[in-house]
């Protein structure tokens, strides 16, 4: 079996590592020179005070690309890019998003692959450089068929027990569902500069997260909200001590995935007349923050 693994970034690299005990992997980079780094190195996965390297292929992407299954972990924004100019470079028959968001999803129907596979990575992964991968976290990556066959995708069951893959019956839910995790957390902890934790320990910021928590879950009209909004306290407490992705972004002064989180229920409540405020006023705050650091660069 042969995976191809587009972006070697955090998430990127931990799978490519993973992946690679068992199968015949090749990272498709954005940079020449990371690619080259990965081929003369190999791929390095810290756990603990664990050092693991593998062996891996790597590539620049810069032409078609035709693994039998295709892994893209990119940023959301950049899923957008590719899925805009490079539809035509993605030869694989099956493919698998690893995003966070939901802002790719408008765009499958028109992707002319057989086989798609929607996932959301519950793992920790902080990229060290560019041939090493810090494991932060031990979750799962639930994944569920958005087209084609589940079948395509039966390796998965296999890779590793620090790397387990969960099918889920319904993709929708499962994406609905980390959406309402990411669009709770990360905005206000970018916006405040606090870890996740304290949006539970610190009670006006949980009263906030609250008030945001049950906007949101009119407009997607969740059901289940207790069940839901206990989980969204329990992945605060349980990465108390972590600083969100949206967080780090704005602190490093780069792009954030804002627009497929918070962007997304947005676009959803103006096509069902549904009003959001908390969710534009939060929008505009963090926007201005992400334009004013990517202004400094
Ligand atoms: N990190 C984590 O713990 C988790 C991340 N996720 C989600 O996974 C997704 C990926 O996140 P993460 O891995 O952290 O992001 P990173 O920014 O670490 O990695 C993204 C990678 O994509 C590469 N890239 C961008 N454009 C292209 C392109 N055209 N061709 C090839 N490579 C490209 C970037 O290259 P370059 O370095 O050259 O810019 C970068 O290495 C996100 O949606 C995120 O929300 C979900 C759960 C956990
Ligand atoms: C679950 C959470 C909020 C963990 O920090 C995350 O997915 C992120 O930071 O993007």
């Amino acid at each position: 079996m042969r995976i191809g693994i587009i972006g070697g970034g955090a998430v990127g690299l931990l799978a490519a590592a993973y992946f690679s005990k068992k199968y015949d992997v090749t990272i498709y980079t954005r940079r020449y020179e990371q690619a080259e780094q990965l081929r003369t190195h190999g791929l390095t996965v810290m756990y603990g005070n664990e050092r693991t390297t593998h062996r891996v292929h790597a590539e620049p992407f810069v032409r078609a690309i035709e693994e039998d299954v295709l892994f893209l972990a990119v940023k959301q924004y950049d899923v957008t890019n590719i899925l805009n100019t490079r539809i035509h470079m993605l030869q694989a028959n099956a493919m698998m998003f690893l995003q966070n968001g939901m802002g790719h999803v408008p765009y499958l129907p028109h992707l002319p692959h057989k086989h798609i596979a929607l996932a959301v990575v519950e793992h920790g992964a902080l990229k060290i450089d560019d041939t090493t991968v810090s494991h932060t976290g031990i979750g799962r990556t639930k994944w569920s068929v958005w087209r084609g066959e589940k079948e395509t995708f039966s390796f998965l069951s296999e890779v590793d027990a620090r790397f387990l893959f969960e099918y889920v019956d319904d993709w929708e839910t499962m994406l609905i569902e980390k959406l309402m995790v990411n669009v709770c957390i990360n905005p206000l902890t970018a916006l405040l500069g606090v870890p996740n934790g304290m949006l539970v320990t610190h009670v006006p910021y949980r009263q906030a997260m609250e008030q945001l928590f049950h906007e949101v879950a009119s407009i997607f009209q969740l059901e289940q909200q207790e069940r839901i909004w206990r989980h969204i306290q329990t992945v605060c407490e349980q990465t108390a001590a972590n600083r969100s992705s949206m967080l780090r972004d704005i602190e490093a002064g780069r792009r954030t995935e804002l627009d497929a989180i918070l962007g997304y229920v947005i676009e959803r409540a103006n096509e069902r007349h549904v009003p959001a405020p908390i969710s534009t006023l939060l929008y505009a705050l963090v926007k201005g923050r992400e334009l004013e650091g990517e202004k400094k660069k």
